[in-house]
């Protein structure tokens, strides 16, 4: 394939070349061939510019090094030389805001990276870090290509280095939507969203056949790191959906959530869902009784704008939800305990899914509202063993390191250190609220009864007659809902009904909220 078979006019004039520049510009659109269109589509999926129309306000995409081409020699790749080499890069906008991104032409090299693509990624990185802009990678890519060596590994590094640098400063966002293997994993991970498409999407550092010849287990791809595998069990994706239209829809959707940068807040929506309005519903939702189940999801649609929320990481660690919704048409990030699952209780998986919730939020300055009724730490073997304190550790250390303003409110229970780290005032939340039915203490009744009673307890001649007296005590003494708001550490008890009220209210006041961490490299958070 060279370009002088293909100019269609005459090359001597200026009107001849801009005719081979509009043949090979669109040469490059078509891409390889019609069949492998067909054979991507077959496979139910879009290709890589597709999906870039969908992602992007119609007609606003500008295409980089388009016509760009690899030098590598060998295995049969000088023949070889498909413009875009494989990957699409360039920008546009997303409700009329700058939207970086680049999308791996499956259909050229499986979309697996070489050099020439590599640093057509690395441009474009640099290019979203200096502009300020979110990143979006439209991943289908069998990772490094293999005739190209460790110029291809080089080429992941880059890639990586870039995703670090851009981490905390302007949002990156990875929508897997093909199988990803290797580097192409990788660079994913780093970023600060993860979406994945059912059936067309996989995710795994080795595939089916490498861990059949290393580990010898079965397993097809799906089952490995398919996309319900990675959004309920590993946690590695933030959302998986059924279809890429869906999938794509709702990147745009999370975008108009985020700011630009971290020297920007997120965009405000006019919102028409009074600032006032009450909430009677919530004094039936949430039943009195610290024992009784009910559905957080339906507390923070009551409270948030419209009842619009988007969680993230939906079915993974479903103790505990994380959202991004607004109030007053501002976005706040939204941590809360689900009685429904697990009784709400924090576990490992629950504190690292928040961890990285909160840390996100406050990169990209967007206040967080927490909502406590939390019957502490999940005890036994399995947790301790697996490392409960230094995952429980790295939700402390994210609300303590956080600066953007944080609010939280105890609906019902916070014990022990579950209530310290679910950002207490005593670690830096800015207001702190409590419904009347709130009851903060070290432990539940019972289990502080049979501790500091239990000499008492044990020599009594009707120990469980002694039992429910001490509890009753100890209740009386310790667990009233103004026990808190007496010593200051609660600022105040309020109606539930007024929450969305009283919240909003905050969170204008703290709207200007300044505070600098002392001056260091970076901490060294608990991994
Ligand atoms: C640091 C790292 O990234 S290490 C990881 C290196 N990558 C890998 O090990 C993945 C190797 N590839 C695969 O396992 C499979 O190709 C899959 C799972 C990604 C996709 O499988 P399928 O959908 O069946 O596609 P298929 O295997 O036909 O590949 C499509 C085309 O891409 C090519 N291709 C696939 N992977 C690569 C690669 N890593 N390098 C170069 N070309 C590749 C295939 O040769 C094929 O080319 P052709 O159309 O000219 O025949």
């Amino acid at each position: 394939m060279t370009v002088v078979d293909e100019i269609p006019g005459e090359p001597s004039d200026t009107r001849g070349r801009v005719a081979e520049l509009l043949a090979l510009r669109e040469q490059a659109r078509r891409g390889p061939s019609d069949r492998a269109t067909e054979a991507q589509h077959a496979k139910g999926k879009l290709t890589a510019r597709e999906r870039i129309e969908l992602l992007l306000d119609e007609g606003s995409f500008k295409e980089v090094e388009q016509l760009r081409r690899h030098r590598a020699t060998g295995f049969g790749l000088e023949a070889k030389k498909p413009y875009t080499d494989g990957v699409i890069t360039g920008w546009g906008t997303v409700e009329g805001r700058t939207v970086f991104v680049y999308a791996h032409d499956f259909r050229i090299f499986g979309g697996a990276l070489g050099e020439a693509h590599a640093t057509k990624i690395h441009k474009i990185m640099d290019m979203a870090i200096s502009a300020g802009a979110p990143l979006v990678s439209l991943n289908d890519g069998a990772g490094a290509r293999i005739q190209e060596g460790v110029s291809a590994l080089a080429g992941y590094g880059g890639i990586f280095q870039r995703n670090t640098r851009a981490s905390g400063v302007i949002p990156q966002i990875s929508v897997m939507l093909g199988p990803c293997a290797g580097g192409a994993a990788y660079s994913p991970a780093l970023t600060d969203f993860v979406f994945m498409v059912r059936e067309t999407s996989q995710m795994f550092i080795t595939g089916p056949d490498v861990v059949k010849a290393v580990t010898g287990e079965e397993i097809t791809q799906n089952g490995l790191g398919g996309a319900d595998v990675h959004a309920e069990t590993s946690g590695v994706a933030h959302f998986a959906y059924d279809d890429e239209e869906t999938c794509i829809a709702e990147v745009r959707y999370l975008i108009g959530m985020l700011p630009s940068n971290n020297r920007e807040n997120p965009p405000v929506v006019p919102s028409d869902d009074p600032a006032d309005r009450r909430g009677d519903v919530l004094l039936d939702l949430v039943p009195a009784d610290g024992n009784r189940p009910y559905d957080m999801h339906k507390v923070i649609e009551e409270l948030v704008d419209d009842g619009d929320f988007l969680e993230v990481h939906e079915r993974w660690a479903r103790n505990i939800v994380c959202a991004l919704a607004r109030l007053d048409g501002q976005v706040v990030g939204i941590v809360a305990n689900q009685p429904q699952a697990l009784a709400g209780v924090l576990d490992i998986e629950a504190s690292e899914k928040a961890a990285r919730f909160v840390q996100m939020c406050d990169a990209f300055n967007i206040p967080i509202v927490t909502l406590l009724d939390v019957p502490g730490f999940l005890p036994g073997v399995d947790q301790e063993h697996g490392g409960i304190i230094r995952h429980g550790a790295k939700l402390l250390y994210a609300y303590c390191n956080a600066t953007v303003p944080r609010i939280s409110l105890i609906l019902r229970k916070a014990y022990g250190g579950a209530y310290i780290v679910m950002d207490s005032q005593s670690i830096g939340a800015d207001l702190t609220y409590a419904w009347p039915t709130n009851e903060i203490a070290v432990m539940g009744a019972e289990g502080a009864a049979n501790v500091i009673f239990r000499r008492q307890i044990a020599d009594a001649e009707d120990p469980e007659a002694m039992r429910a007296r001490m509890v009753k005590e100890y209740k009386a003494e310790l667990m009233h809902p103004y026990y808190a708001a007496e010593r200051g550490l609660v600022d105040d008890v309020i109606d539930p009904a007024e929450t969305r009220e009283v919240l909003i209210a905050s969170l204008a006041m703290l709207r200007n909220k300044h505070a600098d961490l002392p001056s260091r490299k970076h901490g060294n958070p608990p991994q």
